[in-house]
Order: structure tokens, then sequence, then C-alpha cells
């Protein structure tokens, strides 16, 4: 709401309620030109801090987001519209502090931020990139907050991440060539705003200490904007760093902002398969799964959690896996062997089973406890006591995305076949009396 005095602006507080944001028509970008008033007494102090009414001012009802989410949109001049994956904004005193792309979101949520960046965009005129901010609320919805009809800093992570940059995607949408593919050619990116740290020379010298750490990470850009004037909380640069995984990315910026950071710490090597079984007695069974593992040089994990006696830990494991950057999950149990099925009732991740003899029944038991598994929960199971099926059926599952793994498994395969014909022409050779007395 527009408000021209004071009685105006605590006509609109006593409608909206407190907090209000207090936003100057003008100049009001990163930080600069609004200001939160939590009562009628702050509101007085923002107003004044924002320089008067002069400059023109309106008042907004405050809005309780989960998270703040952007989408950029294209228009073309032939009108058709093309969206960017949703992201999620993360604001340190009202600039913008990090980009998470995609936003970590229920799906139903990113679809309708989707939506209403695209109806937006739809409602405005003009060919070219367009910035829409929204809110996610604590109710569900998603508010639109601002559109900026330009390339914008959410955007910045399209340049590594996306098929289609949003300069790029600009430049064809203003001049009239068909729009690019906008969708992301990695997994995750994570965008880090180089701000001012301090005024001059010291500002400089903190951000080049920054820029010097992030030129090791694997995955990281370092974009300077090369302004010739340093100033506190000035957008001078951004980091882009992207990955398999967004729990690898945050872990790679964490590190770089760590101020005791060491260069082996940029080289975090997350797991991206996490072997569980329900006891340590089950050891001696899924250590085939690690072993091949090992051998295809994919980066796992090996812990103990039981769906019976740690109920808390297989849920919370299960949980989390995915944020973690865990990509599949192999789980042996035996007897009573709900692991496998519990897990994948609780993550979207792929679930291998390995049905682990126990003492009674012969694994029959832990079998049909894993294959058994109700319509839209599934769990692949391997053969009783077949963990080394289980870890390679992980690999041939990451050798979809992976060219390399996948050729390391064709040769794994040959490798089996030329063992088993090495063994025949043996056999045929030397008959199979002396072939079972060597
Ligand atoms: N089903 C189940 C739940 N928690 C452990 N188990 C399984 O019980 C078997 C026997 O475990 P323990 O040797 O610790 O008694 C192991 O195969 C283990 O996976």
């Amino acid at each position: 709401m527009e408000v021209n005095d004071l009685e105006s602006a605590w006509r609109a507080g006593k409608q909206f309620g407190y907090p209000l944001m207090v936003k100057s028509k003008r100049l009001a970008y990163d930080g600069r030109g609004n200001a939160v008033a939590k009562s009628e007494e702050e509101l007085s102090s923002a107003i004044t801090a924002l320089g008067g009414f002069d400059r023109g001012l309106y008042v907004e009802k405050w809005a309780p987001f989960v998270k703040e989410l952007a989408v950029i949109v294209v228009r073309g001049r032939d009108k058709s519209i093309l969206c960017y994956p949703v992201v999620e904004t993360i604001h340190k005193e009202n600039i913008c502090h990090i980009v998470k792309a995609p936003a970590a979101v229920p799906w139903k949520i990113s679809e309708l931020a989707t939506d209403v960046a695209h109806k937006a965009v739809s409602s405005l005129e003009g060919a070219g990139i367009f910035a829409v901010e929204l809110f996610w609320t604590n109710n569900g919805q998603i508010l639109l907050n601002e559109v900026a009809p330009r390339p914008h800093n959410s955007g910045h992570h399209t340049i590594e991440s996306c098929y289609t940059s949003q300069f790029e995607q600009h430049m064809r949408a203003v001049v009239g060539l068909p729009l690019g593919d906008p969708s992301m050619k990695t997994p995750a990116a994570i965008m880090y705003n180089l701000l001012g740290e301090a005024e001059g020379e010291r500002g400089f010298y903190l951000a080049h200490q920054l820029i010097g750490k992030a030129l090791s990470i694997p995955g990281a850009t370092v974009h300077w904007y090369d302004k010739p004037e340093m100033r506190q909380q000035r957008k001078m640069g951004h980091i882009t760093i992207v990955g398999s995984s967004m729990g690898l990315v945050e872990s790679r910026l964490n590190s770089l902002l760590k101020e005791d950071s060491s260069d082996c710490q940029f080289k975090t090597v997350l797991p991206r398969i996490g072997i569980i079984m329900g006891s340590d007695s089950d050891l001696p069974v899924m250590k085939d799964a690690a072993k091949i593992l090992t051998m295809f040089s994919v980066p796992h994990e090996v812990r103990i959690v039981s769906a019976h006696r740690t109920p808390d830990l297989m849920f919370s494991y299960a949980s989390s896996a995915h944020e973690r950057g865990i990509e599949i999950i192999i789980a042996g149990a035996g007897g009573a062997a709900h692991l496998p099925g519990m897990v994948a009732a609780r993550t979207p991740l792929p679930v291998i089973g390995v049905p682990v003899r126990a003492s009674a029944l012969d694994g029959l038991d832990s079998l049909l406890s894993i294959v058994q598994m109700p319509r839209g929960v599934p769990v692949a199971t391997v053969a009783i006591n077949n963990a080394t099926n289980a870890g390679l059926l992980a690999v041939r599952m990451l050798g979809f995305g992976d060219a390399d793994l996948r050729a390391r498994m064709q040769q794994y395969m040959e490798d089996m076949r030329d063992d088993v014909l090495t063994k025949a022409e043996k056999l045929q050779k030397d008959g199979w009396e002396s072939y079972l007395n060597h």
C-alpha cells in the first residue's frame, strides 16, 4: 500500500498488523531502500531512515516465509516463455548471500512457484530475462514478491550449471533467436556472493584471499566484477560451485568459508552409496558390497542401523541420506529383515536389499521379509548373502550418468568372461579328474 504521511502509514499498520516491510519506490536494491518495522514506533524511525515520504514509500504486509525462492523466466519476441529451475535465495541483512539450485522444496511447491512466475511474466510486456522473486509461506502458499526485468543475481549460477546461461538467453530473446534449453546440466549448484567485507584495500585483500582458496575447490568458478571501489556489503563478485549433489557443493562451500581451511578439506569426498546393516554380525556378508565399491573407486560409507533396535537412527538415516549426497542405499539384514523396506519407505533413493542368512531358516526368512514389499515401495532384492551383487547393481545404477563407471563395468564383465573361458580351456585340456585334484 502506498503511504504519503505518518497517518496513512499507521493506518496501514493497523490494517496489516506488525511487522511491516517499508519500501522506497526508488533506489531500493541490495538491502538499500527497505526497512522492517516491528511496531508503530519503529515505523516512524524506519520512514525517517528511508529519507521520509518525498522519495515515495509503500508498506507491505510481512510475509511469514519458510524459504525465499526465485525463478528466472525468459520471454522471446514471439511471446514464448521458458522457466529455469526454482532456486532458493538466502539473504543476510536484506542482501542476497547464497543461491541454491535447485531449491530443496517439495515438488508441488516447485511446480506452484514455476506456475506463479510464468503467470507473472505472461502478464507483463517485453522480451528478455525476468527474475521473479517469491516467498514460500508457512501455510504452503507461494507469494509473488518482486519481478526484476533483467538478468539477476539469482540466475548467475546458470553460467556454469545450465545449458543456456541467463545472459546468453537474454541476448537470444531480445534479438529474436530461438530460446535455449534452461535446464540444469549439473545436479546441483551453489552461488556465493563476494560482498565487500571492509572498505578499500583491506576489503580487496580479504576478497582475494577467499578467491585464492576457491581456485583449489573442485567445481568452483570465480567471477570478479572488477569494480574500482571496494565498499562494505557491496557485491564485488561471486563464486559458483557445481557438483553431483547439494550435500557435496554445500560441504565444499563450508570448507571454503572456514577460517582454518586447508587444501585437503576442499577435496572432501562425500559417500555416494550408503551400506547399512542390522547388526555387526551381518558384516562378514555385507563387506562384499564394500569390496566391490572400493574396487570401482565409488566413495561409500558403512554403518550399523537396526530397524528394531535403533528405529530412530534408521528414521533419521533414511530421511537425510539424499540431502547428504547419498545416491543409493544398500541395506542388509537377517531374520525379520525389515531394514531395507522401512528405509525404502522413508527415502526417495533406490534401495537394494541383501537378505542375510541368519542362524535359523537358512535365510529364507530374510529373503521373504525383504522381497515381499507392498506395491508403491520398491526394494531391489538380491540373492541370499549376495552382497557382491548389491555392490555391482549399485555401480550399474551409477553408470547411468557416469560413462567412466559404465566402461569399467564393461571391463569387469569381460574379465569375468575371460576368467570362465580360461577355466573352461583348462578343464578341456586336463580333464575333470586332474582339474579337481589341482
Ligand atoms: N532384523 C534385525 C533387526 N535388527 C537386527 N536384525 C538382524 O538380526 C540378525 C541377528 O542379529 P544379532 O547377531 O545382532 O543378534 C542380523 O542379521 C540382523 O540384521
